[in-house]
């Protein structure tokens, strides 16, 4: 039913298209094959040096194994972390638990070596879905407190639980008659650990292999609608229900994800050193793993690798130990900062001078000078218009969307509130309020400051659960349910202030708005089999279609952040109309706007209503509602004041005092 059914190859190619650079190689698939080409290939490299075994090798292949565990880890943490906002100070924790439950399982258990990979995987990730669970409903310093715990408590028993060495580290002799893992077998084949010199460290082959399939697995998965939810819910969680994805649930899987990458971590470890010492699972570790992201750039795909490889390389290299010499000789031999000092120096000055760290601020930059080139090949046109929004009736109908609609059933109630109330304490901010519209519709919200106007749209689209009445959609009760579910149903939203995806491009904000953003699963994302290419081609080509729409085609590639306040209300409707929704809640849609711009927004209104979609329009600005309202309904302390077409609401005596203060006439 969206107006985007129709054949998108019909739309006439829009000027951004047109002088767009293409992109080498252009098709996605392509792009991602050479992806994975390059990181196993970057992965065989590291391992070259080690391939005869010779002696000075080992200590090579030892650092490409620290780099490797440390990569996996930091790569599952920049999930949480970069893009759903969760700073888990507990990473360091699952990678000591990965290491050591692997070891344990081997030793004690008895366990094939593979299986006890597998368990000690599923033990994080089982770990991490208690933690998760336990932890959700926390926010901000208190999630990360709770992870900074779970890291601490590991430590604590590994140091002092007789089970696991205690400072003798783990297996040695006391226990075990053997001060180091037994190589493991896999089908006939020995993984030998980088340890003994003039042997070749073959478990390496599989390390770098893993190693560069996490880094491939987590860029689809952050580039997938799946990665959009998580940086939905990094930008507001109320704006990523919304979109239809259910908050709880995403952060509980992103979080077992997380664990399960850095027990990998652990693993690898655990496969490359084969004797654990519980010192090497410290707080520090933890603090080296958030370093290694916040240092290679959050919430970009690349950004944990190089951190992890850039920390790592430091930590073993004697740059560090050197300057910690020149301290001693310099300044003071009784303070001056040690490795981990050092490191944490480091960490300080990449929160201040790089807060994207190196790829997001190398990225920042390439994106900026695109950009920049963009506007000076605009000719003008694009970036100095104030208006976001299509001037005109004409534009709105050039933007040609005439396809699907639901307009042959218009007149069905489509939404119906009946005596619908909600109580703040001992406020009634709405009080028995009822609500009817039907498709194609365009009901108004009007009343004065307070009147409990934001709260019925609230209502409706779960945010508060009613304290009395009923909500319908459709024929379906979705009174009280989450926003997600009734996101799904049908109903969009906009809000006040527009909610968006400040530093993603504009036509990436639109992508989040498709109800894949909610609804694609974890496998699809991670293994992104050929029907997600098929989709996301869809998608692109209709989210364009969307902002051809709105009058935001020349944006497409520009920072939605960098857009004026009425280009983002554009952007916010564009977002909703992707989600193919039957009801549209915009909440002040005109508020800021300029006069053109309000203009502007009432056609687009207009034509969204000639396409069917019932609009239900929270609104200040009478002209805007006299002009594209059916119904209107006044409110004025949580109830009803007045409902009638526009001329008789605003006509209302009740309505003319509580509200207008003069008759509409003369407001004009
Ligand atoms: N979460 C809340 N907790 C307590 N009181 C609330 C809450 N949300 C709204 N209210 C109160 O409910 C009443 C109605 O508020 P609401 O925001 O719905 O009014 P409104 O008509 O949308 O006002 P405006 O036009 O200023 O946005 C107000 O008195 C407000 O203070």
């Amino acid at each position: 039913m969206s107006i985007l059914d129709q054949e998108s190859r019909s739309a006439p190619p829009t000027r951004e298209s047109s002088r767009r650079p293409a992109r080498w190689p252009a098709r996605p698939w392509a792009r991602d094959a050479l992806f994975a080409v390059a990181a196993l290939a970057v992965a065989f490299i590291a391992i070259l040096p080690g391939r005869d075994g010779a002696g000075p090798s080992i200590s090579l292949m030892q650092l490409v194994a620290s780099m490797a565990a440390m990569t996996v880890a930091a790569v599952g943490l920049n999930l949480l972390m970069g893009y759903a906002k969760l700073v888990s100070l507990g990473q360091g924790g699952f990678y000591a638990i990965g290491a050591y439950a692997t070891a344990w399982l081997v030793l004690d258990g008895g366990w094939h070596p593979l299986l006890a990979i597998a368990g000690a995987l599923a033990l994080c990730g089982a770990v991490g879905a208690v933690v998760a669970v336990a932890s959700m409903q926390l926010r901000g310093p208190q999630f990360s407190v709770i992870t900074l715990v779970l890291a601490i408590l590991v430590e604590r028993i590994l140091n002092e639980g007789a089970l696991f060495g205690r400072l003798a580290g783990y297996p040695n002799h006391a226990q075990h008659g053997t001060t180091g893992l037994p190589p493991i077998e896999v089908l006939g084949f020995t993984l030998e650990p980088p340890m003994i010199a003039n042997t070749v460290a073959t478990v390496m082959v599989p390390v770098v292999v893993v190693t560069a399939l996490v880094v491939i697995v987590s860029r689809n998965i952050a580039r997938s609608p799946w990665g959009s939810s998580l940086s939905a819910i990094g930008e507001s969680e109320m704006l990523a229900s919304h979109l239809g994805v259910d908050v709880f649930h995403r952060k509980v899987s992103v979080f077992v994800l997380a664990s399960v990458f850095g027990g990998l971590g652990g693993v690898i470890t655990t496969l490359c050193f084969a004797h654990l010492q519980p010192e090497t699972f410290d707080i520090f570790l933890t603090i080296t793993i958030v370093l290694a992201v916040v240092f290679g750039g959050s919430g970009t795909v690349l950004g944990p690798l190089v951190g992890a490889v850039g920390i790592v390389w430091l930590e073993q290299s004697d740059i560090l130990a050197q300057l910690g010499d020149l301290q001693q000789e310099y300044i003071s031999s009784q303070w001056y900062l040690s490795t981990p000092g050092l490191v944490g120096v480091l960490f300080v000055l990449t929160l201040f001078l790089m807060p994207k760290g190196i790829v997001g601020t190398i990225g920042a930059l390439v994106m900026g000078r695109r950009q920049r080139a963009d506007v000076a090949e605009d000719d003008g046109a694009g970036l100095q218009e104030t208006a976001g929004l299509p001037a005109t009736a004409e534009a709105v109908s050039d933007a040609s969307v005439d396809g699907a609609s639901p307009a042959g059933r218009a007149g069905e109630p489509l939404l119906v509130m009946r005596g619908v109330g909600k109580n703040f304490g001992g406020l009634k901010a709405v009080a028995d309020m009822d609500l009817t519209v039907g498709r194609g519709q365009i009901h108004a919200v009007i009343g004065p400051n307070g009147a409990g106007k934001s709260t019925l749209a609230n209502l409706l689209t779960g945010v508060y659960k009613p304290s009395s009445g009923s909500v319908r959609f459709e024929g379906r009760e979705i009174t009280g349910l989450a926003p997600h579910k009734v996101a799904r149903a049908g109903v969009a939203r906009t809000f006040q202030t527009p909610q968006l995806f400040h530093d993603a491009t504009v036509l990436d904000n639109v992508l989040a708005g498709f109800p894949d953003t909610g609804r694609t699963p974890l496998w699809a994302a991670a293994l992104k089999p050929p029907s997600r290419y098929r989709r996301d081609a869809e998608m692109r080509a209709e989210a364009e279609r969307l902002l051809n729409l709105v009058g935001l085609t020349e944006f497409t590639r520009l920072r939605a952040g960098e857009l004026p306040y009425g280009k983002q209300r554009a952007l916010e409707i564009a977002r909703a109309l992707a989600s193919q929704p039957e009801l549209i809640v915009l909440d002040e849609p005109a508020a800021g706007l300029l006069a053109t711009e309000t203009a502007g927004l009432g056609d687009l209104l207009l034509s969204l209503r000639a396409h069917g979609y019932a609009l239900i329009v929270v609104e200040h600005h009478m002209d805007l509602v006299a002009r594209i309202a059916d119904q209107v309904t006044c409110m004025d302390q949580g109830r009803l004041l007045s409902r009638g077409t526009p001329q008789q609401v605003l006509s209302d005596e009740g309505v003319v005092s509580a509200y207008l203060g003069k008759p509409m006439e003369e407001h004009s």
